[in-house]
């Protein structure tokens, strides 16, 4: 028996579709969402991943507010831009694409952001937020992982999720959003310092790898029937991107999502979920909260 997929791509097309609905609602009462993003530097992924966004936001009828900086900017021309955003009425809700180049202290970036612009979820007041449970944006990945789940209906309400790779998007976050009541999870969180890694996934009904080690996940690995969720981005020997998960996961896993065509997909849905969301909030209508 080979697993079932998590097919992130579908799922964030119906997304998107739900989405279009919410923003035709919010440009009637008078209200137009708009995502800034801001690139610094010319590396051809972050080019591409900044494209897809706004291809995105065109799709849902998000207006779209770019900024580019060269590689050779400073900590104030960065600053500077993001300053504009924070004051620009167009843009509702922004980005700043990671990484930044070298020498640039990335947290102080973040941490000039308007908060109620965070569309990434990743801003300390957002993260302190989530941590009190109070209502704001939640980190794309992690929620994305959350509704992937959902609308294949596998159970969390109780589930062992074992998450692989203490990173800030995924790792460190995403047992805030796991153990909250509505989730009702029990979460341990995995990284290079794990004593014994195989036997804490052995334990897992859900295993998130966002570890960024290639084929780090064998199928001995896995619980017969568990869900895998690969996160992980890493290049092998020659170069080629490869997931977490060895493929011969899909041999063992009851549910596995593909890499490419699973979180991918649904970290960009859920961040145009967030620029709607803050849209609603602003406006003070919609099921924000
Ligand atoms: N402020 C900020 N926010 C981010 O969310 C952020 C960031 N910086 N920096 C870089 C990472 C990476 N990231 C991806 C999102 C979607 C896909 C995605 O949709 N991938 C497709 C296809 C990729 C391909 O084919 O190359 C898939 O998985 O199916 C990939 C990567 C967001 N990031």
């Amino acid at each position: 028996m080979t697993a079932q997929i998590l097919d992130g791509k579908a799922t964030a097309a119906a997304i998107k579709s739900e989405l279009t609905v919410r923003v035709e609602a919010l440009k009637a009462e008078g209200v137009q969402p708009g995502l800034g993003t801001l690139l610094v530097g010319d590396d051809p992924g972050s080019k591409w991943y900044v494209a897809g966004k706004h291809r995105d936001c065109a799709e849902v009828g998000i207006a779209s507010i770019q900024r580019e900086l060269p590689a050779t900017a400073t900590q104030e021309e960065i600053e500077a831009v993001v300053r504009e955003l924070n004051e620009n009425p167009e843009c509702t809700g922004y980005i700043v694409q990671l990484p930044l180049p070298k020498g640039i202290d990335t947290n102080r970036v973040l941490e000039l952001m308007d908060p109620a612009k965070d569309a990434d979820g990743l801003h300390p007041m957002s993260l302190g937020r989530l941590v009190l449970n109070e209502t704001g944006p939640l980190p794309c990945t992690p929620n994305g992982i959350i509704e992937l789940l959902r609308r294949h209906d596998v159970e969390i309400n109780g589930a062992h999720v074992v998450v692989v790779g203490r990173g800030i998007t995924v790792g460190r976050s995403i047992g805030l959003l796991l153990t909250r009541r509505t989730e009702n999870a029990t979460v341990t969180l995995c990284h290079t310092g794990t004593r014994d890694l195989s036997a804490q996934l052995r334990q897992a009904d859900i295993i998130v790898a966002a570890a960024g080690v290639g084929h780090l996940i064998k199928p001995e690995d896995v619980k017969p029937g568990a869900a895998v969720l690969d996160v992980g981005v890493s290049r092998d020997g020659e170069g080629k991107i490869q997931g977490d998960v060895d493929p011969g996961v899909a041999e063992v896993a009851g549910w596995i999502s593909p890499n490419p065509g699973g979180v991918g997909p649904m970290t960009r849905a859920l961040l145009l979920v967030n620029v709607v969301e803050a849209a609603e909030r602003a406006a003070g209508i919609g099921h924000a909260g």
